[in-house]
């Protein structure tokens, strides 16, 4: 079967993460229907929206996080594919510092959600290429 672009599903997010007693935690929430799957503040772009302002409002309407709250870290910016349902899904991240400890708040979508080290997040989302993103993060962060 011949794929055009047009087939891509196309999805942002943001990796958002807090230090607490200098550990550096990550926040991931579980989805409210199967497979129950844990990730980062993420979904579609809507038409007219790229991908950076698609990953900041998803983080808002998922976690009730705004932009104000958050400093978009310079220099991280992460690409991953996957398919679903048989459909190539390219899923662009960013990494993003909660300046305060403020509630996260769930919409629908989720059921819960966690602040969790590297080690806990790489178990709780159990996807390769998640793993590749949190520990290119994790090194990114540590360098800095
Ligand atoms: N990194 C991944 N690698 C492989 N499969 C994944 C990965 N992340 C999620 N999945 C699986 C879980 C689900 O069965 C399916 C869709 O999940 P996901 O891509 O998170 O989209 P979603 O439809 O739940 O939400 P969203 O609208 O936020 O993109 O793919
Ligand atoms: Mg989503």
């Amino acid at each position: 079967m011949i794929r055009r672009m047009t087939d891509l599903v196309r999805a942002a997010g943001l990796l958002v993460y807090r230090k607490h007693n200098d550990q550096i935690e990550y926040l991931l929430l579980q989805a409210s229907y199967e497979p129950f799957h844990w990730t980062p503040p993420k979904g579609h772009v809507d038409p007219g929206e790229d991908e950076r302002e698609a990953a900041i409002r998803e983080t808002s309407e998922e976690a009730g996080i705004t932009s104000e709250q958050l400093e978009i870290r310079d220099g991280f910016k992460h690409e991953m594919h996957y398919n679903v349902k048989n459909k190539p899904k390219r899923v662009i991240y960013w990494i993003a510092h909660l300046k305060n400890d403020q509630d996260v708040v769930l919409s629908h979508e989720h059921q819960a959600k966690k602040w969790v080290s590297l080690e806990e997040a790489i178990n709780l989302s159990k996807y390769a290429e998640m793993e590749k993103l949190l520990r290119e993060a994790q090194a990114f962060l540590e360098s800095k």
